[in-house]
């Protein structure tokens, strides 16, 4: 008796084997080369893994996919990495209309409504229509508007660190920059003043910090709502973090006061005169609703409140980052320091102050940040799901809707290819008498196509005041024991591991 079960046991074990193997060739079948692959799991423990996952990822680009296509499994779900540029061209812009959505995940609890109904999240037509309702509040017009308040925030940044200097050892530039774009966005967009750079114990930064934590019950929820949907719900697990209610009180609060005071013409009033007819909180949202989709698109306050919290969340590490990273660059190359302070010196002498016209011209401060995206994107990878089955151009492969498509930015920004020795910071690349040099495609911190970031304008503004303003007020130097930077790749951000620890002088009498 005990020999047959075990003989049974084996032959379950041999057909789920040997159906895990037919269901790991699919990509063999298709001609497309993949990394070795684990039985059960496929590539999952290393696209899991925060510390393993761009290296592997890289491995993949660079020696089985040839910097072209790469199949990988998760589990048994197949993903295509995508670095061709042609192709990439053709996947994230000619043919948007196959590629339109990103990655969905199963959010079945009530908690989750918030994060559910965010831009990034949604998909098709409901995307299409909330995307264009969002995208006026970027306007050239509208960034000269917001210019003012970036320039207080930059002076009260500026001001904080120097203060710092003379009584810290160092100044962890991460910390600061990161109150600095938190305030600026929830000014710029809300009209809100948290005063993170003034405060002990700053909340709005404090929790907006917690949406970009990974912990193990995090990673679990993830895999148990992707593997087994039903059992995330009966469980009514929660993906989003508990900062998502914090945030969406703030906006319900902001929301409620705006409408009975005065406009701004900001990001919440945009929405808010979006709303032409009140919609339903509790139910669907009016983007759902194929009835209300005649021209103008009235909002429900779901919807306002969820755009709100991402416009906080988004707005606040990417470009908190951007300014560490490129800060502690500068802080390396005292040379190309010494360079970009000198065009924006000759820059205030011309135009008597820094003015926004000033900054958009200024193309060293520009070579800068670009060559600094370049080195370290924020957001390394970049994903679509086929929406419409597609084959892809130039080769025999065809792939069906659900399939996702990762395009490997980090490793793109770096493959020798395109970036002759890519490790080395040289803003010159991107000057405009080099510019002609740059593959088209090979540079895309901000994304690609119709679903690009929605606030790059923004961002760059944002970014390139608070470090003109920084090195006018200050010579920058690395911290001695901070001289190299750590990096964190968790969720599909890059962001500065330990901080990054600079040493402040001041270039003028205080
Ligand atoms: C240096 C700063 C920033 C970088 C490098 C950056 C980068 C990106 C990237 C790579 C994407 C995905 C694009 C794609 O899939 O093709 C994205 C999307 C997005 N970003 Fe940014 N971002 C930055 C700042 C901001 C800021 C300040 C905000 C808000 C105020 C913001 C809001 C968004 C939103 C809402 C989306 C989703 C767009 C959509 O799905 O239609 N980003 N960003």
């Amino acid at each position: 008796m005990i020999g047959v079960t075990w003989m049974l046991v084996g032959a379950v074990l041999v057909l789920l084997w040997a159906y895990s193997r037919w269901k790991h060739r699919f990509w063999e079948s298709k001609g497309v080369p993949t990394p070795p692959v684990v039985p059960f799991i496929g590539h999952m423990h290393n696209l899991l893994h925060p510390d393993k996952k761009t290296n592997f990822e890289g491995e993949a680009y660079y020696k089985h996919g040839g910097s072209k296509l790469c199949g990988f499994y998760f589990f048994h779900e197949p993903l295509l990495l995508v670095g061709d540029p042609e192709i990439t061209s053709h996947i994230y812009v000619k043919d948007f209309d196959h590629f339109m959505d990103r990655r969905s995940f199963n959010m079945s609890s009530e908690k989750d409504r918030v994060m559910a109904n965010m831009l990034t999240m949604k998909t098709g037509e409901e995307w299409k229509k909330l995307r264009s309702v969002m995208s006026p509040t970027f306007t050239s017009g509208k960034m000269k508007g917001m210019f003012p308040l970036v320039c207080k925030k930059a002076d009260e940044l500026v001001s904080f660190c120097l203060k710092e200097a003379r009584t810290k050892p160092f100044v962890d530039m991460k910390y600061n920059f990161g109150r600095f774009t938190m305030d600026t966005i929830a000014s710029c967009a809300f009209g809100i003043e948290c005063n993170s750079l003034v405060d002990e114990k700053p909340e709005f930064a404090e929790q907006v910090e917690s949406f970009f934590k990974i912990t193990p019950g995090m990673i679990w929820r993830l895999l148990i709502t992707s593997l087994f949907p039903k059992l995330g719900k009966m469980l009514n697990m929660r993906l989003s973090v508990p900062a998502v209610d914090f945030f969406a009180d703030v906006a319900r609060e902001t929301m409620r006061a705006r409408r009975s005071g005065n406009k701004r013409g900001d990001f919440l009033d945009l929405l808010l005169e979006a709303e032409v007819s009140t919609g339903d909180a509790e139910g669907t949202t009016a983007l759902q609703d194929d009835k209300s989709s005649k021209s103008q698109q009235p909002l429900d306050e779901l919807t306002i409140i969820s755009q709100s919290v991402l416009f906080l969340a988004a707005g606040y590490d990417t470009t908190a980052s951007t300014l560490a990273f490129a800060s502690f660059l500068l802080a390396k190359h005292p040379e190309i320091q010494h360079r970009l302070r000198q065009e924006l010196s000759e820059m205030v002498e011309e135009h008597g102050d820094i003015t926004y016209q000033g900054i958009m011209e200024a193309k060293y401060l520009d070579a800068c940040l670009m060559e600094t995206l370049r080195l370290y994107p924020p957001t390394v990878l970049l994903e679509r799901k086929c929406i419409k089955e597609y084959k892809i151009p130039g080769t025999d492969v065809t792939i069906s809707p659900g399939l996702m498509v990762i395009c490997p930015v980090y490793h793109i920004h770096r493959d020798p290819k395109y970036w002759p020795e890519p490790e080395e910071f040289r803003p010159e690349r991107f000057l405009p008498e080099n510019k002609a040099n740059i593959t088209h495609l090979t540079h895309i911190p901000f994304g690609i196509g119709p679903r690009n970031c929605i606030a790059m304008r923004f961002a760059l503004m944002e970014t390139k005041v608070g470090l003109a303003k920084m090195l006018l007020a200050s010579d920058v130097k690395l911290a001695p024991g901070h001289e190299e930077i750590k990096t964190d790749f968790g969720l599909g951000l890059l962001r500065p591991k330990d901080g990054v620890n600079l040493l402040l002088t001041p270039l003028k009498e205080e």
